[in-house]
């Protein structure tokens, strides 16, 4: 399993080495994810240079949390027995010791997924990643949110963020048109990306797989930094060559397989 922990990445030369560690090392991600978006997220986690296995059945689930390098646990199209998987598999990667990540998909007036939820935040995800209104939700408080997308803006969600913070222990990353990554005592953000995000499904979804893979290298917070930094980047490069939707969601895995140093550095904001 991977160990080091490589810290202090602020900027885009640090983002570009904690990549080449990743790719590196292939951090084997273990996804339990939702049905819409499993081949994207595979696809943009080998495009990132991690290995991905969709391990999520009750058996094999709680064997791989420790055998992967990293958990993602994405709660989007979750039923009865995924969601008692999904916390078997947190308590198996918390007793191992593997960082995991909760993507809380359309948390907030949706009773199993709610349940399921707040059943796994007391289980610290190592980093929690989602929209605003997801976020807010899934700190207790009316998040609003319509299915699988946010009506609250970024700004709403620090405090409910600091506070879901204090109970994990580790970051929470809320996705918007500026990203912001929170832990207790601080709060980072990136501003990249492209309003095409939002056209193409499971684009937060492999934000989420690609979190997960840079928590077998990074510290909670960089980890969510470092993600959100070359996946924008990634669609920025990708924007310039799509003609739409469906070219932008090839586009995008090309970019983020092609990613070097001189585009981190030069386009991280
Ligand atoms: N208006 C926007 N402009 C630029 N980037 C965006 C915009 N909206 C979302 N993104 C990017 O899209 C990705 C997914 O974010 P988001 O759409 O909030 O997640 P979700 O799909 O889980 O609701 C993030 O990397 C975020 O930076
Ligand atoms: C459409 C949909 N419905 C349930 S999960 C899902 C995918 C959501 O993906 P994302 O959060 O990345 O937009
Ligand atoms: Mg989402």
């Amino acid at each position: 399993m991977v160990s080091d922990t490589v810290t202090d990445v602020l900027d885009g030369s640090d983002v570009s080495e904690l990549l080449a560690e990743l790719r590196r090392r292939g951090p084997l991600v273990q996804c339990i994810t939702n049905s819409v978006v499993t081949g994207f997220t595979a696809n943009a986690l080998l495009a990132l240079g991690a290995a991905p296995a969709m391990v999520d059945n009750l058996e094999e689930a709680t064997v791989f949390a420790g055998i992967a390098d990293a958990v993602l646990i994405n709660v989007g199209t979750i039923n009865p027995a995924v969601g008692e998987t999904m916390v078997a598999t947190a308590q198996a990667a918390g007793a191992a010791g593997t960082p995991w990540v909760l993507d809380p998909v359309a948390v907030g007036g949706l009773p199993l997924r709610d349940r399921v939820a707040t059943e796994l935040v007391p289980l610290r995800p190592t980093v929690i990643r989602g929209n605003a209104s997801e976020v807010i939700s899934l700190a207790g408080l009316d998040g609003g949110g319509r299915g699988v997308d946010s009506t609250a803006g970024v700004e709403a969600a620090l405090e409910p963020a600091r506070s879901l913070c204090a109970r994990t222990g580790g970051a929470v990353a809320v996705s918007g048109p500026v990203d912001h990554i929170i832990t207790a005592d601080d709060v980072r953000t990136v501003s990249n990306g492209t309003p095409m995000m939002t056209k193409v499904t499971g684009v937060g979804c492999a934000l989420g797989a690609i979190t997960a893979a840079f928590t077998a290298c990074a510290s909670p917070a960089d980890a969510a930094f470092a993600a959100t930094a070359v996946w924008t980047i990634a669609a920025e490069v990708a924007i310039e060559r799509a003609s739409g939707p469906g070219t932008f969601a090839v586009e995008i895995l090309d970019a983020l397989h092609a990613l070097g140093s001189e585009q981190l550095a030069r386009l991280t904001r």
